[in-house]
């Protein structure tokens, strides 16, 4: 039980911004503040800013806090937004305490190093984080980190850890947490790659929310898939899934990093002007882009991206 209610409702669909630059290779935050409205338009009850999409570790911690503050006055008060803790303790708690002074309402804990840590060293990496945090905490599970059922119990017995974002789709793992942590306030979701692929497995052991990529680049179908987890509707997710999701799958795993380039990428084929990838995150390579913009028209999603019911929206839904 946390000490601040994040208020998320449960069943949630989750965003994660891309983090747009200028020409300059700056930040551009009147883009950032556009894609918000777009996210929020079509369905995202929280932003997730400069996170893993948000290219986390290409950015520095000053301008990481400037992206929170933009997200937290663009989107005023509709939606929490998350900002990220990374980068080893100390710069983490340095994160943290930025997010809280630019109005974030929670943070999102990446993993703490880059090698597999032992339960002993993560429960006090995440204990000492969210001693230190003012804001609610959600760990963040993927490759080397994964919780025992023991460290998860201490970790949910903090009262300022508020959740954790699963990025392996391990579903017997994820069971078992489910089951262990047995607290419907603790905000499990799956945040794995390309999460729709997951979603059905996840939400069938109770992990019902999760972020979706694909929700910057093709709102209109991550908003439509959805509408059918939701209704349960199995025959429909298994059509977008082989139709949308799938494709876009085979060209993300092309090269490594482009779970990110490829969304930016899709931002910018649809309009978007977030310019390109920081490094070491891979630019696409003009064949592969050529296939991402055709994904985009064998789907009829590769009008301008607009919020949704917006004067000048193209079209509002998926057809495929
Ligand atoms: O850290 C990240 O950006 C993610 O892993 C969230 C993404 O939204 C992921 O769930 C996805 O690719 O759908």
């Amino acid at each position: 039980m946390t000490e601040t209610d994040l208020t998320i409702p449960d069943r949630s669909l989750l965003g994660f911004p891309v983090t747009p630059y200028g020409d300059d290779g700056e930040l551009a935050l009147d883009q950032l503040a556009t894609q918000s409205e777009v996210l929020l338009s079509y369905g995202a009850r929280a932003l997730f800013v400069g996170c893993g999409t948000g290219e986390v570790q290409c950015l520095s911690l000053e301008e990481h806090e400037r992206i929170v503050r933009a997200s937290v006055d663009a989107t005023n008060g509709r939606v929490p937004v998350f900002g990220a803790a990374a980068f080893g303790l100390p710069n983490a708690v340095d994160m943290v305490r930025r997010a809280a002074r630019a109005g974030a309402s929670a943070i999102l804990a990446f993993p703490p190093y880059m090698s597999t840590l032992h339960q002993a060293a993560l429960l006090s990496y995440y204990e000492r984080l969210a001693d230190e945090s003012p804001l609610p905490v959600v760990l963040y599970q993927r490759d080397g980190v994964v919780f025992s059922r023991d460290t998860l119990l201490r970790l949910a017995a903090h009262p300022r850890i508020a959740g954790l974002k699963d990025g392996t789709g391990a579903v017997e793992v994820l069971q078992a947490q489910v089951s262990a942590v047995d607290d419907p306030n603790f905000f499990f979701f799956n945040g794995t790659p390309t999460a729709e692929l997951f979603a059905p497995a996840l939400g069938a052991v109770g992990v019902a929310s999760y972020s979706s990529a694909l929700l910057n680049v093709v709102p209109e179908f991550a908003e439509d898939f959805n509408k059918a987890f939701l209704a349960h509707d199995t025959e429909t997710m298994q059509h977008y899934t082989k139709e949308v999701v799938l494709p876009f799958v085979e060209l993300r795993d092309r090269v490594a990093g482009y779970a990110v380039s490829l969304i930016k990428e899709g931002v910018n084929l649809r309009g978007g002007s977030v310019g390109p990838v920081r490094g070491p995150l891979p630019t696409p390579t003009p064949a592969d882009r050529e296939d991402l913009s055709r994904w985009l028209t064998s789907i009829d999603l590769d009008t301008p991206l607009r919020p949704k019911g917006g004067v000048d929206a193209e079209r509002e839904g998926v057809t495929v």
